[in-house]
């Protein structure tokens, strides 16, 4: 990498940095993620040893393109051995790297699904104490995982989770009858956990921060496996994974990247507040700024600038834009979703034909993937290409999980989840026989060969078929690929009967893709929980989740439709960010909540400073209306609250061109009387 012409003297003095520990914060755009690739490249160049460096992100996705980024800048293959990984995924290598030391060996991972399972399982044990309570399992376990995260108590957490925060009487006194009832219940999440051999996402941050805190051997042992730590989005860490991070400022060097206006972690217990105190919590360390942005016109961060001036907490940034002017960007006034969809398929069918530009020049933002339904059938109809980044994963659709099982069930016979979603996927297995026939395995403690337990426990030939089955799979453990094969030949028929309504259509296709990813990955473990963890973007760092059946993995050219969340880091030519409305921006239920509005402030920033060259609001007609009590376009009717605490009130004229989508948009209209065919036009028969 030539670092003098490709970075600026700030981001040179940072990637060439000597001390020990080093964060530098930066505003959006400034140059962080080059940065963090720059400093990984330096270090190889400069004879560090790639596998000794180790970088960590808060996507699969932002560690894919980091590690590629640096391999590509390197003479061929020296970058080789380079490891970029979330936190969940890194920590899972390490206990699978070493079961011993973290005590954790044939542990299964279950992703938030199966928590639930067994939540639910939990409550249903406890029914008399969970009766008394009006809280819901996945509530139970947001408290539980906030707890852990924030390291906060679990009055506390109750508090911050259940009842909003409030400290008055009557929450105090609400709190204190519930707590003993949840502490039961979330104890005997805990031990259904140990006896079932599961770790929940958070377990695997904690049981590597534990051993690490406590036990000068892993310190030692990690202390040669890696020099440099390399973090990204440091404002997102919460208590937990600075527990995890704190053991290494003795071990290794850490360099830090992050930007406090773009913190938008909190329901995860992330304190943007950590990055103010980095120099104070580690020693030896420096904070250094960047301060000039590469990726937008000056148009764009004007009104991302004047978004963060109007928030009570003050970032001192004010980006300032390298490249200069360029368009102002666009306010679209919508009626409704489907005008919405419509403006915005017509707007990238132009740009695509009209201005050259690419669907992957395309960025549309939301805050929840359920939002673009509409949008997503409307490209679907207008043929426009398109994945989709954030919700629901590959590896949690019901048919995958159902092949999966078998897998689960071979890796650890005391997963009780994958046990009863195995058993009962076959005709006349419910429930209450599944759960007799677990019972029986787990009695035996493994002194009978599993083939044999299930033949004796279910009776003829489908006794038979299904324990020549486990044994068939657990034959190949270690070819993971293979595994997948013998599996789904055994168990396609009654899949396609299974989810017969759209078997064809969208499902079956995706277990050639579940073949391809089983096939990287070289243990059965590894496969399991690393699958689940971060199985994004596993194949040729294509993503193959894509909810279109027009992404395929030879056209490459699609539109991102994303969650703002899992935008970060990114940034496109076009960005267009949906619904922007009242009641949404801030969303409605953080209205009482100064720390969520500024939450959601942060979450419109990341959106806006994701645009390159041309930035696309939309907002809902009615919802503006409502709030001023008159039409659109004018912002000063009779203010309501809302209108008050809504993030685009005020929002000077000069910083955006305001468009309304009449009531007819899109609507085809035929002349008002028929016209003569004449078919005789159009052809020349000479
Ligand atoms: N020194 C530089 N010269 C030219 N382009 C640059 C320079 N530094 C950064 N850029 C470009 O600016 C854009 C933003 O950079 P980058 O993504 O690294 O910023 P960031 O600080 O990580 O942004 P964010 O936090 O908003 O995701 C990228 O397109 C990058 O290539």
């Amino acid at each position: 990498m030539h670092l003098k012409e490709e970075l600026n003297k700030g981001q040179l003095k940072a990637v060439t940095y000597t001390g020990k520990h080093l964060l530098v914060l930066a505003g959006a755009g400034t140059g962080k993620t080059r940065t963090i690739i720059a400093r990984a490249s330096y270090l190889i160049e400069n004879g560090a040893d790639p596998s000794k460096i180790q970088i960590l992100t808060f996507t699969k996705k932002a560690a894919n393109e980091i590690v590629e980024r640096v391999k590509a800048g390197l003479p061929q293959s020296s970058g080789r051995t380079l490891n970029g990984a979330t936190f969940h995924s890194w920590c899972n290598q390490l206990i699978i790297k070493y079961p011993n030391l973290f005590g954790a060996a044939s542990f299964t991972v279950i992703d938030p699904d199966d928590q639930l399972g067994v939540m639910k399982m939990v409550a249903g044990h406890h029914n008399e104490v969970y009766g008394k309570l009006r809280i819901k399992p996945q509530q139970l376990l947001d408290v539980y995982s906030y707890a852990r995260n924030t390291k906060k108590n679990l009055t506390e957490s109750l508090r911050t989770l259940i009842y909003k925060g409030k400290q008055d009487k009557d929450t105090e006194y609400e709190i204190t009858a519930m707590k003993p009832n949840v502490e039961l219940l979330l104890r005997a999440y805990q031990k259904k956990k140990m006896e079932q051999r599961y770790l929940d996402y958070d377990d695997l941050l904690l049981v590597v921060a534990t051993q690490l805190k406590k036990n000068p051997e892993a310190r030692k042992l990690l202390s040669q496996d890696l020099d440099y730590l390399l973090v990204d989005e440091m404002q997102d860490t919460n208590p937990l994974q600075w527990e995890l991070l704190s053991p290494f400022i003795e071990i290794c060097s850490l360099f830090c990247v992050g930007d406090d206006a773009q913190s938008i972690y909190s329901f995860r217990g992330a304190d943007f507040k950590n990055v103010h105190q980095f120099k104070e919590r580690v020693k030896e360390s420096e904070v250094y700024k960047l301060e000039k942005n590469y990726r937008s016109t000056q148009e764009i961060l004007d009104i991302s600038n004047w978004l963060l001036d109007k928030s009570p907490i003050a970032y001192d940034k004010r980006l300032q834009s390298i490249r200069g002017s360029g368009e102002l960007p666009i306010l679209l006034n919508v009626s409704d979703e489907w005008q919405e969809a419509n403006w915005v398929a017509d707007e990238v069918l132009k740009n695509y034909t009209d201005e050259d530009r690419k669907f992957s020049d395309h960025l549309i933002l939301s805050r929840s993937q359920f939002y673009t339904k509409s949008l997503q059938a409307v490209f679907i109809r207008r043929k426009i290409p398109y994945i989709t980044y954030g919700g629901r994963k590959f590896l949690q659709a019901a048919h995958i999980k159902d092949l999966v099982s078998l897998l689960r069930i071979v890796n650890n016979p005391y997963d009780e989840i994958a046990w009863v979603r195995f058993l009962t996927f076959w005709e006349g297995i419910g429930e209450v026989r599944a759960s007799r026939i677990m019972a029986v395995i787990i009695a035996d403690e493994g002194k009978t060969e599993i083939p044999t337990l299930l033949e004796s426990a279910i009776p003829g030939k489908d006794g038979q078929k299904i324990s020549q089955l486990y044994h068939a799979v657990q034959k190949e453990k270690g070819k993971v690929g293979k595994m997948v094969d013998i599996a789904y030949e055994a168990m396609s028929l009654g899949l396609a009967f299974r989810y017969r309504k759209d078997w064809v259509e969208k499902r079956k296709g995706d277990f050639p893709v579940l073949k391809l990813l089983a096939d990287s990955y070289a243990s059965l473990g590894e496969f399991i929980g690393e699958g689940l963890l971060d199985n994004a973007e596993k194949m040729n760092g294509a993503p193959v989740l894509s909810e279109s059946q027009l992404a395929t993995s030879e056209n490459k050219d699609h539109v991102i439709i994303s969650t703002i969340h899992s935008a970060k880091g990114l940034e496109a030519d076009v960005c267009i960010v949906l619904n922007v409305s009242p009641k949404s921006f801030p969303s409605a239920w953080s209205l009482d909540d100064t720390d969520a509005i500024e939450e959601d402030r942060r979450v419109l920033y990341v959106a806006l400073t994701r645009a390159k060259n041309r930035l696309i609001i939309t907002r809902n007609t009615a919802s503006i209306a409502a709030i001023h009590g008159k039409s659109i376009p004018s912002n000063t009717g009779q203010a309501t609250d809302d209108a008050e605490t809504y993030f685009l009130t005020g929002l000077p004229e000069k910083l955006v061109e305001q468009q309304t989508i009449g009531q007819d948009f899109n609507k085809v209209k035929d002349a008002p009387e028929p016209n003569q065919i004449d078919l005789s036009s159009g052809m020349d028969f000479n």
